[in-house]
């Protein structure tokens, strides 16, 4: 690995947690650029990416398609209008290979709709329900996960309401979005000296 990372500009890491902090370590001692793919971090794993952007410059993005940005966009305005009166769900489906759950994507949906209503993730957030759950609490976001086949990435973002209800839906058919995402934000990295940045900053959707 080294001897490739002496040669390489940017690191592009779809791979696992414990790789990419592998890979991290090592792209950050030969100063060469990552672009990180990879979900499921842990918040120390996290942590350990931020430090790595003092250093190296790091696209970091659960989700690297230009679709799914904009539908980030879109999220962030629906729940911002809908506010306290819709019941926020959001259900993701992938392929029976997938390891972690909910997807990235899924999560950093949460987290926007959550910002975007005055909420904590950390604290509303209800991964899937089973039993006597009582009645839906008003403030939680929920979250349900789908595993199946060969499903490349569907995600809904439900807005409930009293007589209606609003479907924010992204499905991915190909995962050559995800590559073209990657080699998009390879290239936004050139002349980047450090710092961390997501899809957002590459695509200009701030
Ligand atoms: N941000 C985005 O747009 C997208 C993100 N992803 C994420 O990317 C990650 C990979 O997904 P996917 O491609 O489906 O997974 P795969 O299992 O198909 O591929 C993972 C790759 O990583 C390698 N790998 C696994 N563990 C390590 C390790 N410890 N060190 C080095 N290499 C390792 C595997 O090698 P080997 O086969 O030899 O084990 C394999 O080549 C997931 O976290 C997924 O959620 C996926 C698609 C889009
Ligand atoms: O594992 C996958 O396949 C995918 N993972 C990412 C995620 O967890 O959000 C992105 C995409 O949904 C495909």
């Amino acid at each position: 690995m080294h001897a490739v990372l002496a040669a390489a500009d940017c690191l592009i890491d779809f791979t696992r947690p414990e790789g990419t902090l592998a890979h991290l370590q090592a792209a950050s001692e030969h100063g060469v650029k990552l672009v990180i793919g990879t979900t499921g971090f842990t918040p120390a794993q996290r942590a350990e990416i931020d430090a790595a952007a003092s250093r190296v410059p790091i696209v970091l993005a659960p989700n690297m398609s230009v679709g799914v940005n904009v539908t980030f966009k879109l999220l962030e305005l629906a729940a911002r209008l809908l506010a306290s009166d819709y019941d926020i769900e959001i259900i993701e489906a992938h392929h029976r290979h997938k390891v972690d759950a909910p997807s990235g994507t899924a999560l950093k949906m949460g987290e926007i709709v959550a910002q975007a209503v005055g909420r904590d993730l950390a604290e509303v957030a209800v991964y899937g329900r089973e039993g006597v759950t009582g009645e839906r609490k008003p403030s939680t976001i929920g979250f349900a996960t789908v595993r199946g086949g060969d499903i490349v990435g569907d995600h809904t973002v439900l807005f409930a309401g009293a007589g209606e209800r609003i479907e924010i839906t992204h499905k991915s058919a190909s995962r050559v979005s995800y590559a073209q995402g990657a080699l998009r934000a390879a290239h936004f990295l050139a002349d980047k000296p450090n710092g961390l940045f997501d899809m957002q900053d590459v695509l200009g959707l701030r």
